[in-house]
């Protein structure tokens, strides 16, 4: 590049991912050092893509573009939308571009003062979102300016000023450009743009001239730049190839921003300051959000559980008749198999093994189903007669028993089917206590107590038929346990995505990633506040677990641990869904349909997660982790440390995998679409 230009760009082609028309083609221009350089063009002719390609934002496919700085931190970039946080004062604004550009506190304190005289600004505790839309755009254009950059790019900055601010505005420029600045501004004014030193007139994606307004007004002999444009939109005759002519290679202009982490923490912290402003000004929909519904949902648990029935189980034992109360399991020997029934040294290590779960002994069936079905019973057992003769015959005879002995040596149990959890957790038990009863007697006999692996001799019933799916009371139970764990996951996504749509839209977002901002530290500043709002929330939560309804159950705090990652998880989504998307409704459309889907899928519509198919059940699992954030919560329930445990580590496997997966599509779909 010669000494005299600040821009050049050679052979530029664009257009935007997913769309087959080029938006520049062919674009070559050379925009002069120290001088105003006034961009015009009919509207959608490509203007703001040249720009936002000149500033970084987004990258050329082919073409190259040399510039007089070297890094992002010397542009000053002024986009078309307002491009302001709503929630700062304007103050708060001046001051989170000058800790972004390390501005020196004389040097801002001077510049303000410059800005605010050129710029008639407003007084600067007013909030952004309460300017009108000509002091937003003066707003806009004092940020641009406030580091004094060696190259400022204005996208339509007069759109909105009076003709008196704007003459002025004009003046300040030139002034600018005379002390070294060179500027690039776009404007449908057209004839405003001759107090440019040049213009560009741009006309589908191509410059069709480029030179100072009073060489072009002679030389086309007319009176007027609008009558320059008018006689070369006439004479353009070539329509531009369809096809690049000219395939070079781009190479990003910014090599010494990719490389440069030195402004980490300095960027990170802004973006925290700015996210703590958007809370602060937003306190009644965030803590409804976030705190308010999290302690409602512990309360609401807590105050299903407190009535929720003991696991009581009937026992209806036919040999014996509740004669073996006071056995001890633990004495047992061999030789009282002759003495002992089995089934006494069953319900006796029940009693050890599973304390939760009392025993109830019925004499009759239909007084113990009575029981059952007004919910006093999780499930009732029914143990033959001649349980014990049938079990250790059936040992002796394997696989040659048959179905008469088989169904001779097997307990009927009778369940609540409505509650799966309940279902899958007693299954379990029975199988682990009829082992372990037939394990103590094999070994004790001495026998191979492997023997005992054999298939359960269990025969399943329901208490309700089967159009009953659930009741309104486990309902209720599951319902609030799943909004807790759904509502750690969904608040960081909802916030995230509402907070960063909406930079996205009003081009804030866009000028931070022009101000050097880094991708990853708008999104660790993100990560940041997520994690602390969820530590937050889990602290309230557990205060109101372990406070005010005083359960400290053993690894409880795992279980909150685990819901802060499923934060971090929502975040990550979010983040995602941000990148994914082009705007406020799609973003919202993909959050609201996974939600949708996770709340379908995830037992927060509890019977239709424990009716889908194992596959279906598999998939989700690992689709929406919250599944088993929920799992390890019932696990607290059930106390059953070993299950909660299981369910916990599971948890986190999944966190970490999606915490991968989202980084990974992050980066794919940044690459693809070249911006965000
Ligand atoms: N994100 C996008 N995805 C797909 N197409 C886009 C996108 N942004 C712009 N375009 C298209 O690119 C073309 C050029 O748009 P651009 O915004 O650069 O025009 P412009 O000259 O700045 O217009 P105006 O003066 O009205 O602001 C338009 O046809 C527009 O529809």
């Amino acid at each position: 590049m010669d000494t005299q230009s600040a821009v050049v760009l050679r052979n530029a082609y664009k257009k935007y991912g997913g769309t087959s028309t080029w938006v520049l083609k062919n674009l070559n221009m050379t925009i002069p050092r120290n001088q105003i350089y006034g961009l015009l063009g009919s509207s959608g002719c490509g203007k703001t893509t040249l720009l936002k390609c000149l500033v970084g934002a987004l990258d050329l496919d082919y073409g190259s573009i040399e510039l007089i700085v070297n890094s992002k931190k010397k542009i000053g970039f002024m986009p078309q939308e307002t491009a302001l946080f709503d929630e700062f004062t304007i103050a708060e604004t001046f001051q989170f571009y000058a800790s972004l550009y390390r501005i020196p506190s004389e040097e801002f304190r001077a510049k303000i003062k410059e800005l605010t005289d050129v710029l008639d600004l407003p007084r600067d505790d007013q909030i952004c979102s309460t300017l009108s839309g000509g002091q937003v755009r003066r707003v806009s254009i004092a940020v641009t300016l406030l580091h004094t950059p060696s190259l400022v790019i204005l996208d339509e900055p007069t759109s909105g000023l009076d003709p008196v601010l704007a003459n002025i505005f004009w003046r300040y420029l030139n002034r600018l450009s005379v002390q070294g600045q060179t500027i690039i501004i776009t404007t449908h004014y057209i004839e405003e743009a001759r107090q440019a030193n040049t213009v560009g007139l741009m006309r589908q994606g191509v410059l069709l001239a480029e030179d100072s307004p009073e060489v072009l007004i002679s030389r086309y002999e007319v009176e007027s730049l609008e009558d320059v444009f008018l006689c070369l939109c006439n004479q353009q005759t070539h329509t531009p190839a369809i096809e690049p002519e000219k395939k070079v290679p781009f190479k990003p202009a910014y090599k010494d921003d990719s490389t440069n982490y030195s402004m980490f923490w300095p960027h990170t912290k802004a973006i925290v300051f700015k996210n703590w402003k958007w809370v602060q000004r937003n306190w009644v929909m965030f803590s409804m959000l976030s705190f308010v519904l999290s302690v409602a949902c512990v309360i609401e648990s807590n105050e299903c559980l407190k009535y929720y029935p003991p696991m009581r189980v009937g026992v209806i034992n036919h040999g014996l008749h509740g004669a073996c109360e006071n056995y001890n399991p633990r004495a047992f020997n061999c030789s009282e198999t002759q003495t002992v029934d089995l089934s006494c040294h069953f319900l006796g290590l029940w009693r050890t093994e599973k304390p939760d779960m009392p025993l109830l002994m019925y004499d009759r069936l239909d007084e113990a189903m009575r029981d059952g079905k007004s919910r006093k019973l999780v499930s009732i057992f029914e143990i033959p007669a001649n349980f014990t003769a049938g079990a250790l015959e059936r040992f002796e005879q394997g696989s040659k028993a048959d179905q008469k002995l088989l169904d001779t040596a097997s307990i009927d149990i009778r369940i609540d089917s409505t509650d799966f959890m309940a279902v899958y957790k007693l299954e379990q038990d029975v199988r682990d206590v009829l082992e372990l009863t037939f394990q103590t007697h094999l070994k004790t006999c001495g026998y191979n107590p492997s023997a005992a692996d054999i298939p359960p001799m269990i025969i399943y019933k329901s208490f309700f038929n089967k159009n009953v799916v659930y009741k309104p009371y486990d309902y209720t139970t599951h319902v609030a346990m799943a909004c807790m764990c759904g509502i750690t996951y969904l608040a960081p996504l909802i916030l995230m995505t509402i907070s960063l749509c909406l930079e996205k839209m009003t081009g804030a977002y866009i000028r931070c990633l022009v101000g050097g901002v880094k991708i990853v530290e708008i999104f660790s500043g993100y990560l940041i506040m997520c994690v602390l709002f969820t530590l937050i929330n889990s602290g309230l939560m557990a205060f109101f677990q372990f406070v005010v309804y005083a359960k400290p159950y053993g690894t409880f705090w795992l279980g909150y641990l685990l819901l802060n990652v499923l934060g971090f998880t929502g975040t990550l989504f979010g983040f995602f869904i941000i990148v994914l998307t082009n705007s406020l409704t799609e973003s919202a459309g993909i959050a609201i349909v996974s939600s949708l889907a996770m709340y379908t899928f995830t037992g927060f519509i509890w019977p239709i997660e424990a009716a889908a198919h194992p596959v279906i059940q598999t998939f989700s699992n690992f689709v929406f982790p919250n599944t088993l954030g929920l799992r390890a919560y019932l696990a607290i329930v059930w106390k059953d440390a070993s299950f909660f445990n299981q369910q916990v580590l599971h948890g986190f496997g999944i966190c970490a995998a999606h915490t991968v997966l989202y980084i990974l599509l992050t980066i794919a779909i940044v690459k693809y679409k070249k911006s965000m």
